[in-house]
């Protein structure tokens, strides 16, 4: 059953603007894979669009109470809790983003609410980071990065902007209200389609390309016979399981710059948190599936 035209009636009832809908931010979904949008009725807001919906009247038409969130917490249940708090870090940052910091001009949200685009200087902002281009950022965005084994082997992936022949751990930017432990679930599940079993914490790392990224690197193992991969091409350009062998070769291998060879693939440099990782694994495979 679909909300909209509830939402529709609602807002019309109460005079406002129905377009408002669009300003919904997508903060989860049920089991059954319908979607989860939450709005911001600007009860408590002090800005003219959003202040005149009349929180009394809203209460007898919607026939409950609005609360203070901090208060609820004590009685909703763990995957509400998460939801709200979702609902309302997204949308706060959605009010706090409307206009560009370099052109002045109004930001864009995208459907899903996961970012906004400013059409005069083309700068993307994300929640988890200002910006992706050019403006330097000083505010850091939590990445997970997660080497996947299956006892014997890892997973290894290349997006088609690494260098030649490069492969590495999977990665991605956490979203806004999720865990780590949820962040590394949902990037392995969305690149390349698996199911973790165990999920070991290893190190994390500063990493300033392109913008500051405090990388998490975690191993994790999926369940024997569990290992069919379903690469995400939009994310990835290939990815598949290496060999031990393969691998430790691969680590020995120098300086891909100075010697290309053909048909090798090499892995990032000692300094980047996924060669630690990669390495971590060759020294001790047994370290994605001992308890944390
Ligand atoms: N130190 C190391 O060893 C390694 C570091 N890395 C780093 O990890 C980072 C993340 O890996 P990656 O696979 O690219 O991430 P993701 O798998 O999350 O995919 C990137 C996409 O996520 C979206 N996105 C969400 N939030 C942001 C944000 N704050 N900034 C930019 N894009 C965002 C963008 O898509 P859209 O615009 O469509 O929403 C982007 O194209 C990279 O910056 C990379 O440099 C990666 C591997 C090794
Ligand atoms: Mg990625």
């Amino acid at each position: 059953m679909s909300l909209r035209p509830e939402l529709e009636r609602l807002l019309a009832k109460f005079g406002q603007d129905t377009q408002r809908i669009e300003d919904s931010v997508l903060i989860g979904c049920s089991k059954q894979h319908e979607a989860w949008f939450a709005l911001d009725l600007g009860l408590n807001s002090s800005s003219s669009l959003n202040a005149s919906l009349q929180k009394a009247e809203m209460e007898i038409e919607l026939k409950g109470s609005f609360t203070d969130l901090r208060k609820a917490l004590f009685q909703l249940n763990t995957k509400d809790a998460s939801l709200l708090t979702t609902a309302q870090a997204l949308l706060r940052w959605h009010d706090a983003h409307q206009f560009c910091s370099r052109s002045g001009q109004p930001t864009k949200k995208n459907v899903a609410g996961s970012k906004r685009v400013c059409p005069s200087s083309k700068i993307i902002y994300y929640p988890q980071a200002p910006t992706r281009i050019s403006i330097p950022s000083s505010q850091m965005a939590p990445v997970v990065i997660t080497l996947v084994s299956d006892g014997t082997r890892c997973l290894l992936a290349r997006q088609s902007s690494f260098p030649k022949g490069m492969y590495s751990a999977l990665a991605g930017f956490c979203d806004i209200g999720e865990s780590l432990e949820e962040a590394v679930r949902r990037e392995v599940a969305e690149e390349v389609g698996l199911e973790l079993e165990r999920l070991k914490y290893s190190a994390s790392q500063h990493w300033s390309f392109p913008n500051s990224s405090l990388m998490i690197a975690c191993h994790a193992s999926v369940k024997p016979g569990q290992t069919e991969i379903q690469v995400n091409l939009k994310e990835l350009e290939a990815a598949g399981w290496f060999s031990h062998d393969e691998v430790a070769t691969a680590l020995r291998r120098n300086n891909p710059y100075t010697q290309q060879q053909n048909g090798t693939f090499w892995l990032p440099p000692k300094l980047a948190i996924a060669h630690q990782l990669i390495k971590e694994w060759v020294e001790k495979p047994s370290c994605s599936t001992l308890p944390a």
